[in-house]
């Protein structure tokens, strides 16, 4: 057999699964080289996932301010329909129009290229089938179009515009998936991807169409799952003032099942963000 040096969302989520139900850290590690990865990468990536959950996440500290059923940002009623408090959850609808939604999707269709994920034992680039999606980019307020979003998201999410990465978008077809993963940074990512910006620390899902059938955001340490619907947005919060991060923020894209799915995904850091 091969010897395994590719953490895969599958591997991260079973090592943080096993350490949460009081699986010893050797045994994780054992049960890893059995499975084909050499004993020192085993043991550092159960350090890493050991690091992240040791100390239970604060939910004291969360960012997220707004009260009520409804945000109201400068130019757009929000209402909140849904929200759970571990880990830190909201579903709401009415973020963005449906003129918007279209034009969003308009002006990636022709950009679309095959997503990337960093392969956290080398911090590279890379084509993995974890994510099936195509997707592109929108700088920060590229035009005055991105830049009302870019706004609106802001106030959405309760961090500066300047602490965003540039909006992505995501296209799934039939059978595309996202699997389960975390949106903050492990590994040898970490020096990569930190830059002047700092950790991940929230990330706001917006949904650009209806989808015929699956393609829901599911967060499967708590068994939710979010169906997308057109103009509306999940948001999720994983890393608080105390430099921790909340596994439970586990979650991924199912299958899409039938017709396509769009989707603009806002990263927000820790401080500003200047991409490289
Ligand atoms: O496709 C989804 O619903 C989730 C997307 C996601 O996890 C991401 O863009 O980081
Ligand atoms: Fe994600």
């Amino acid at each position: 057999m091969g010897q395994q040096k590719v953490l895969n969302g599958e591997w991260m989520q079973w090592i943080s699964h096993n350490l949460g139900n009081g699986c010893t850290p050797d045994s994780v590690v054992e049960a890893m080289v059995e499975g084909g990865f050499e004993q020192a990468f085993a043991e550092a990536a159960v350090q890493l996932s050991e690091k992240a959950t040791s100390s239970t996440f604060d939910y004291g500290t969360i960012h997220f301010a707004h009260i009520g059923h409804s945000i109201r940002t400068s130019d757009q009623k929000v209402r909140i329909s849904a929200r759970l408090d571990k880990p830190f959850i909201i579903v709401m609808d009415n973020v963005l129009t449906d003129e918007e939604c279209d034009r969003l999707i308009a002006l990636s269709r022709d950009k679309l290229e095959r997503s990337r994920t960093v392969n956290p034992s080398t911090g590279e680039d890379m084509i993995v089938e974890e994510r099936t999606s195509w997707g592109t980019f929108f700088q920060v307020n590229e035009d005055a179009f991105i830049s009302r979003l870019d706004r609106r998201i802001s106030e959405i999410m309760c961090r500066p515009a300047e602490n965003g990465e540039g909006l992505q978008i995501l296209n799934y077809q039939v059978g595309a998936e996202y699997k389960p993963h975390f949106d903050y940074f492990e590994g040898a990512e970490l020096d990569n991807y930190l830059g002047s910006g700092g950790q991940r620390v929230s990330t706001l899902v917006l949904y650009l169409n209806d989808v015929g059938d699956g393609g829901e955001t599911t967060f499967p340490e708590v068994g939710l799952s979010v169906a997308p619907r057109k103009g509306s947005a999940v948001y999720f919060e994983y890393g608080n003032e105390l430099g921790q991060l909340d596994r439970l923020s586990l979650h991924g894209g199912a299958p899409v099942k039938a017709g396509e799915k769009w989707i603009a995904t806002k990263w927000m850091r820790q401080r500003a963000y200047t991409s490289s």
